[in-house]
């Protein structure tokens, strides 16, 4: 009778890449020396391996995870549509424990990716104004549909293209994205007019901002108003990234370098 290795030799047969998600050194060593495309997926390069891609996040859901590794692989030409490849992680605490064969698709490429891992602002900092916005948009402001708008990095700069509408209750304060206490906040003052600036590392610098970027050599899809202009405006005459929650549509979108680069339905998310 056959045995479990040969039932389950089809999972990693004929696969054009491994990738390893934090793996130890010794288990990298095994697969470096026997010649196949192996690449490290992993907050850091502490294995030294030579092709690596950096995970900006840890991902409790595997899913997620292997998303995202692909995703990055893709990003630096290391896979590609119709790639095979075998992702091993580990699912329980400890090491590799789980091996799952993908089909790389260009479906997958959602832009989250580049949007995380190179962006100024932490990533950390990123998901956590992410996920207020994914909030905002599945609850709304007491039943009603809100608008929001995050400009995440390089806030020195944003606020010197800004001026403010209101008083800034983040005047003095040293509040960071992130905290429960925070996201309840922001919540409240998104009924307000203008944008919240947030810095690289999370500090909320100001709301109420109304923003005037120059608009020039910004190319977002037309039906698009005022708040995501100004938005994808900001993230090219500056180093940050816009996240933006539209009240007409519910979607979150995402800009970098004066373009939309991701968006998201809160309601599927
Ligand atoms: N330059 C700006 N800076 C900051 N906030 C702005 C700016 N322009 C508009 N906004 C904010 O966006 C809100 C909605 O404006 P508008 O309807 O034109 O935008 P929109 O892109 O259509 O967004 P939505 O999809 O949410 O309606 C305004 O009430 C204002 O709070
Ligand atoms: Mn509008």
């Amino acid at each position: 009778m056959a045995s479990l290795t040969d039932h389950l030799a089809d999972l990693v047969a004929d696969v054009d890449a491994a990738l390893l998600f934090s793996p130890t050194s010794s288990f990298y060593e095994r697969f470096a020396d026997d010649g196949g495309e192996v690449v490290v997926v992993a907050p850091d390069n502490d294995v030294d391996a030579e092709t690596f891609v950096d995970l900006p996040l840890p991902f409790d859901n595997v899913k997620d995870r292997i998303r995202f590794g692909i995703e990055g692989a893709m990003d630096a030409d290391l896979v590609s549509e119709g790639d095979e490849v075998a992702c091993v992680a580990s699912v329980f605490d400890g090491g590799s424990d789980a091996v799952v064969r993908v089909t790389v698709d260009e479906e997958i490429r959602t832009g989250i990716y580049d949007l995380f891992a190179n962006s100024r602002a932490e990533p950390s900092v990123i998901r956590d104004v992410f996920e207020v916005a994914i909030e905002l948009g599945q609850k709304g402001q007491k039943g009603k549909p809100v608008g929001a708008l995050f400009v995440v990095g390089d806030a020195g700069k944003v606020m010197n293209k800004s001026r403010p509408l209101s008083y800034n209750p983040f005047e003095k304060s040293h509040v960071h994205v992130g905290d429960p206490i925070v996201n309840v906040m922001l919540k409240e003052f998104s009924r307000l007019d203008g944008a919240f600036v947030v810095s690289d590392s999370g500090k909320i610098v100001s709301a109420y901002r109304y923003l005037e970027p120059a608009a020039e050599g910004v190319d977002i899809p037309k039906g698009l108003g005022a708040r995501h202009m100004s938005g994808a405006a900001i993230t090219r005459d500056t180093n940050s990234t816009a996240i933006v929650l539209s009240e007409s549509d519910g979607l979150v979108r995402a800009f970098k370098a004066g373009e939309l680069v991701l968006e998201i339905d809160p309601e599927e998310y």
